[in-house]
């Protein structure tokens, strides 16, 4: 019988970020892989993808719903060209083919790389995929260099023409022709060409660069052209800061020293666009040491600080090509063709092999790998001088720098750097001095994200400090927001005994017991003065064991702990205690009233706290409770007054119409932005952690936590801000019945009835930004 050569499936997955337009698979290519035999495609719908579904119907390929790979069929090779979609951590059983970019030690390297290993799945990165000389077989870099100097010189005409202005978002062109043109027609309203220079002119981001120069109609004396032997004496280069436009284009394979420097770009310079081609901006080794984060299509360029005033504005997009997607899209699926049709032999095909072997071995180092952790503090107290701080920064980066792991190197150089960055915004220090903090933390995802938060606390930093662990040093912070009052509780009944404290706004039970005493009237058989002197022996036991535990609580070195103590209960035991000579003196003197309560354990803890509010009505946690009871009050009399909801609160404080805004400090909800055809931004909430919602299709923009965001932006518009705890009972009903978001309003706004909307879950009202 003859035997039936296997089928190989591709999968052709929708590309899920932002703004991206290419296709690792053109239907050119599906066409002639069918054509050949031996393949059967799979291609997911996508709207944003430059090739329409029609075109791979029409050559034969099955088309299915987007982001269905995960329950594509075991043996289907899932092929895309970006990351897969973000805040995902899942196992990838699948084998893959796409630009994974965690073989160098990037940011993040090992999440990427586990889910392959822990799904028993297999990565095929396109960056190493090479025939037998080492070289790629298909690369986008010609098309990354033409577009990345695009912008870099378009960036350049907008400063001339446009100065201060923002710079407009960048969008795709249906082919070069058309891009040149654009950028020839500034450089004309403008009758004068940059100065450019091209780093790594030599590799394939390097060539499309000077292409894209020269065919601008940029005079050759204005192009600089460097590679190896330019740079072989080490950087940093006068040169780069001479010129208008840089463009970064090599490979970084190994260390090198930066091109570039802060010292550099503080200094006199002619420089004031920089194209970062290479984006090796999580790289150990990024010779552009001057930034941390990629930029985007609608916010192509970061402004790079700087003590001299001529702006410098730097370009990290790490898609480029997308702005060509017809053009990059063709070439690339063709350069990839020939190694695609050796993919039925691929346990022996030697760019397979080789793929496959890489992939093991990367998998195989993170075992070894450091993974150790830097994490910057600093606290400024009131006087402390900026300029010392930034030099002290200096130092330690000049310490840093023979750190012995690669990684740990890397994130602590960054964090420095992002520091001194942010202190040099401050002209002067805020009366109460400043808290700085910087590091690659975990993000409970399993992902690790560069914080980078700076601010002047409430009250005044007592020491400067300056600290480089694995942790945040939050001590001079969680001082300043401790309540410097504690109150002690004691309630106790005739069923037992709870000790509790309020601080700040934390109520905290310490201890409780329970305790079984005997009825007041006569049991059968026993004389009543003997069963009276039983009974008072057990409560006499009672009232000895409550006062020591009282003591071992409240008094700690020789004295009282707490401010004051507050003796609660349903009987006349408390009057006792308070009387009793076995109850400490010191405590005694620390009482501030005896109340009476309904109930015994917590319940009775916290009408306790109710009714001591005149003892205590200035601490945190009486001053939350009275704002949530208002907040509910406002509920149930239905004034109209009170919003809740995420999309309803979200909306009405951006009309300026919230006057308190109330955020339960746990807040775990995300923000997600989406972005339609037209441009329009529409928001929606879903629980943090949980798959982004389907908003009709529309492309994910971004994602964040929303108390991060509220932090922010309540100040724009005149709002309050209260961070509540759910410590409190009406803590816990406002976190858990309303989802822990809401607000006191300014008016009663016309067309909201917060109660009718309100449905206890995520909101997913949506509206324009
Ligand atoms: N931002 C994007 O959208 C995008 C797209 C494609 C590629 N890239 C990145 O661009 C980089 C370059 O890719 P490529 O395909 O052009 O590589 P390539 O190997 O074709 O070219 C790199 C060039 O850099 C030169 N070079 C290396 N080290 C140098 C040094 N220290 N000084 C001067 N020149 C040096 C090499 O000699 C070579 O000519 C890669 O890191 C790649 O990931 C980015
Ligand atoms: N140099 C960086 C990656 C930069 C982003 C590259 N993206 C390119 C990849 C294409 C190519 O290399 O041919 C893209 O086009 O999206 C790193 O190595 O981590």
């Amino acid at each position: 019988m003859p035997s039936v050569a296997p089928t190989t499936h591709l999968w052709l997955r929708e590309e899920t970020k932002p703004m991206e337009h290419r296709a690792a698979l053109s239907p050119e290519v599906c066409q002639k892989l069918l054509a050949h035999g031996g393949f059967e495609i799979t291609v997911e719908a996508c709207e944003s993808r430059i090739f329409k579904d029609a075109e791979y119907a029409d050559v034969g390929c099955t088309i299915v719903p987007g982001d269905s790979w995960r329950k594509a069929p075991a043996d289907a090779i899932i092929t895309g060209l970006k990351e897969l979609p973000e805040n995902d951590q899942t196992p990838l059983p699948h084998t893959h083919i796409m630009f994974a970019h965690c073989y160098k030690q990037q940011g993040g390297w090992k999440d990427v790389l586990s889910r392959f290993s822990n799904g028993k799945g297999l990565l095929y990165d396109l960056e190493f995929l090479q025939d037998d000389n080492g070289r790629r077989v298909a690369a986008f870099g010609f098309y990354a260099g033409f577009t990345g100097a695009a912008v870099g010189v378009d960036a350049w005409c907008e400063q001339q023409l446009h100065p201060g202005a923002k710079y407009p978002t960048v969008k795709p062109y249906p082919n070069e022709d058309e891009l040149i043109a654009a950028i020839k027609a500034k450089l004309a309203a403008i009758g004068k060409a940059p100065k450019v220079m091209v780093m790594g002119a030599l590799g394939r981001c390097g060539s499309g660069a000077v292409s894209l120069v020269r065919k601008t109609g940029i005079p050759e004396e204005n192009i600089l052209q460097w590679d190896m032997a330019e740079t072989a004496r080490g950087g940093p280069f006068q040169e780069i800061m001479d010129v208008d436009v840089f463009v970064n284009c090599i490979y970084l394979s190994s260390k090198i020293p930066p091109f570039i420097t802060q010292e550099q770009i503080d200094s006199d310079r002619q420089l004031s666009v920089i194209v970062d081609v290479s984006c090796d901006t999580t790289n150990p080794f990024n010779p552009i040491p001057i930034y941390s984060v990629n930029t985007t299509f609608d916010n192509a360029l970061l402004d790079i600080a700087s003590k001299n005033p001529k702006p410098l504005q730097l370009c990290s997009i790490d898609h480029l090509p997308t702005m060509l997607p017809r053009e990059s899209s063709n070439q690339f699926a063709l350069d990839l063709l020939p190694t695609l049709l050796q993919l039925s032999d691929r346990a022996t095909a030697p760019v397979w092999t080789r793929a496959k072997k890489l992939y093991e071995d990367k998998v195989a180092s993170m075992a070894t790998a450091d993974s150790g952790t830097t994490l910057v503090s600093v606290a400024m107290r009131p006087g402390k001088q900026i300029a010392q701080v930034i030099q002290q920064l200096t130092e330690e980066i000049g310490k840093a720098g023979n750190i012995k792991s690669r990684v740990t190197r890397h994130e602590t150089l960054t964090a420095l750097m992002s520091l001194q960055q942010r202190l040099r915004q401050y002209t002067h220090l805020p009366p109460n001095g400043l808290l700085l903090y910087c590091g690659y933390a975990a993000t409970g995802d399993g992902r690790q994200r560069l914080v980078n938060v700076s601010f002047s606390p409430p009250k005044p930093v007592a020491d400067s400090i300056y600290y480089c662990a694995s942790k945040f040093v939050l001590e001079p912070l969680a001082k300043m927001l401790e309540d410097d009052r504690r109150v002690g509780f004691i309630i106790m009944d005739g069923k037992g005994c709870l000790y509790g404290a309020v601080t700040g706004n934390s109520r905290t039970v310490l201890h409780s017991f329970s305790v079984s005493l005997p009825k007041k009237h006569r049991r059968g058989g026993q004389s009543s003065v003997r069963f009276a002197h039983l009974r008072e022996e057990k409560r006499h036991n009672y009232v000895r064991k409550v006062a020591e535990k009282a003591t071992q609580l409240f008094i700690s070195n020789n004295m009282s702990n707490v401010a004051g103590l507050v003796l609660a209960g349903s009987a006349d035991f408390k009057d006792v205690l308070l009387k009793s000579d076995l109850f400490d003196k010191r405590l005694a003197e620390k009482v501030l009233q005896t109340v009476d309560v309904a109930y015994g354990g917590e319940n009775g803890f916290d009408q306790a706290i109710t009714l001591s509010r005149p003892f205590i009505a200035d601490m945190k946690l009486v001053q939350e409770r009275d704002l949530i009871s208002g907040y509910f009050d406002n509920i149930a009399r239905d004034t109209g007054k009170v919003v809740y909801g995420y999309g309803d609160t979200v909306e009405l404080l951006r009309e300026g119409a919230v006057e308190t805004l109330i955020v339960w400090g746990n807040l775990d909800i995300d923000r997600c932005v989406f972005r339609s055809a037209e441009g329009a931004a529409v928001e929606r909430h879903v629980a943090a952690r949980a798959a982004p919602p389907d908003c009709d299709g529309l492309e994910l923009e971004s994602r964040g936590r929303l108390i991060e965001w509220l932090l922010e932006e309540h100040r724009k518009h005149g709002a309050s801000l209260r961070l509540v705890s759910d410590s409190t009972p009406e803590g816990t009903q406002f976190a858990q019945g309303l989802g822990g978001l809401g607000g006191m309003l300014r008016w009663k706004p016309t067309r909201y009835d917060a109660e009718s909307d309100y449905d206890g879950h995520c909101s997913d009202d949506s509206f324009d930004l």
